[in-house]
């Protein structure tokens, strides 16, 4: 296991600057997932971990040891693939051995980690089958088994589940979780799906445009986001968001959107606000709480049942509101009362997008 840090990376492809003035730290034995929409960088940056872009600019080092020109085999990294890459001529055992064959590496050495690898990721039965004979979520088994036998000091996952359905997306990353305990290796874990991410993590990237938006625990981001995009890129649904500005009477300060005046002196701001400056309160839909003494109203204008809970939406004079209720005998429509858990609330500057 080795840490990895990177210092100022900027990587081109072609005519684009992909990645500008990127800083990121991993922890040796750390489980780090980069997390963001489609075509934010995510998968250039693991693949610049990988040796498989070129630096413009900044340096990567892994294990202490500058990589940023390194090849790709001398890094001491494993990289697994959305789209599995095995060779379909050859068997599981096969497969898993190639790198390990190749590099020339004694034979019961060879058998002795295949073996290992085999039992962790229950492979055992396989290792006779061709990939051709193997289900999505068996043949990403092997893929990532490949990786294993080669002891890398980082792993590298590029989207490894997104080609399985739900089901086994959900087993297959309880295994990878499992397995990161056991083998204590550094993971570097790219997706696009949150769900993966905050379960996996133990701290996670936000980016957005080629750069990291913010690098901290999932509790820690889905608490305290640092703006507007991270707010409302996690959660399902995402912050509620109600825009107003900050007002001050008698030495306490109000959040104030012209129907609800709520008093949020106790706020941890950063710096003393402005009077008057436009503000975005953000509020977590599980930190709506619908009770009859609630200072704000709405109109419910729809309710959403999701088993486990419903999801209620409120017409808060033109902007709707998500609140998420665990009671059967919620209000399904006509007016309903409801409280912000002032402990648990978000603001943002109006023009920054910046957490206050
Ligand atoms: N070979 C290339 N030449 C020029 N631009 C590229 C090249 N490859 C990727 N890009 C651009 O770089 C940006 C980042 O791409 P990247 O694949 O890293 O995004 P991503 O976050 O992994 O997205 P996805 O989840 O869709 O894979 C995108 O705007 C993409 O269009």
């Amino acid at each position: 296991m080795a840490n990895v840090s990177i210092r100022n990376l900027g990587i081109q492809l072609g005519a684009n600057r992909v990645i500008s003035a990127l800083d990121l730290d991993v922890r040796a034995g750390e489980f780090v997932v980069l997390l963001g929409p489609s075509g934010c960088g995510k998968s250039t940056l693991l693949h610049s971990i990988a040796g498989l872009n070129d630096a413009a600019a900044g340096s990567i080092e892994i294990g202490g040891r500058d990589m940023t020109y390194a090849d790709p085999k001398d890094r001491g990294i494993a990289l697994v693939f959305q789209s599995y890459a095995l060779y379909p001529t050859m068997n599981v055992e096969k497969n898993m051995s190639f790198g390990l064959r190749i590099a020339g590496t004694p034979k019961d050495e060879i058998a002795r980690r295949v073996a290992r690898a085999a039992d962790m990721l229950q492979l055992g039965p396989l290792l006779g089958r061709k990939p051709g004979q193997l289900s999505g979520g068996q043949r990403q088994r092997v893929a990532i088994g490949r990786a294993i036998v080669r002891q890398a000091d980082v792993f590298l996952f590029d989207e490894p589940l997104s080609n399985l359905d739900a089901k086994l997306r959900t087993e297959l990353r309880r295994e990878l979780k499992l397995l990161h305990r056991q083998l204590g290796a550094t993971m570097i874990y790219v997706t696009h799906d949150q769900v993966e991410a905050m379960t996996l993590a133990d701290r996670m990237a936000v980016m957005q445009g080629g750069a990291i938006q913010q690098f901290d625990t999932p509790d820690a981001i889905y608490r305290r986001p640092e703006n507007l995009f991270v707010a409302t890129f996690l959660g399902a649904p995402g912050m509620n968001l109600l825009r107003g500005r900050l007002l001050r009477h008698d030495g306490r300060v109000f959040f104030d959107d012209g129907h609800l005046a709520l008093d949020v002196t106790g706020y941890p701001f950063r710096q003393p606000p402005a009077e008057g400056q436009g503000c975005i309160l953000g509020v977590r839909p599980e930190d709506v709480e619908v009770r009859a003494d609630g200072p704000c109203r709405g109109s419910v204008t729809l309710v959403e049942a999701m088993g486990a809970h419903r999801v209620l939406w409120l017409d808060h004079h033109g902007t709707q509101v998500a609140a998420i209720v665990q009671d059967e005998g919620a209000p399904a429509g006509g007016a309903a009362a409801f409280a912000l858990r002032p402990d648990r609330l978000s603001l943002f500057d109006e023009a920054s997008t910046q957490r206050l």
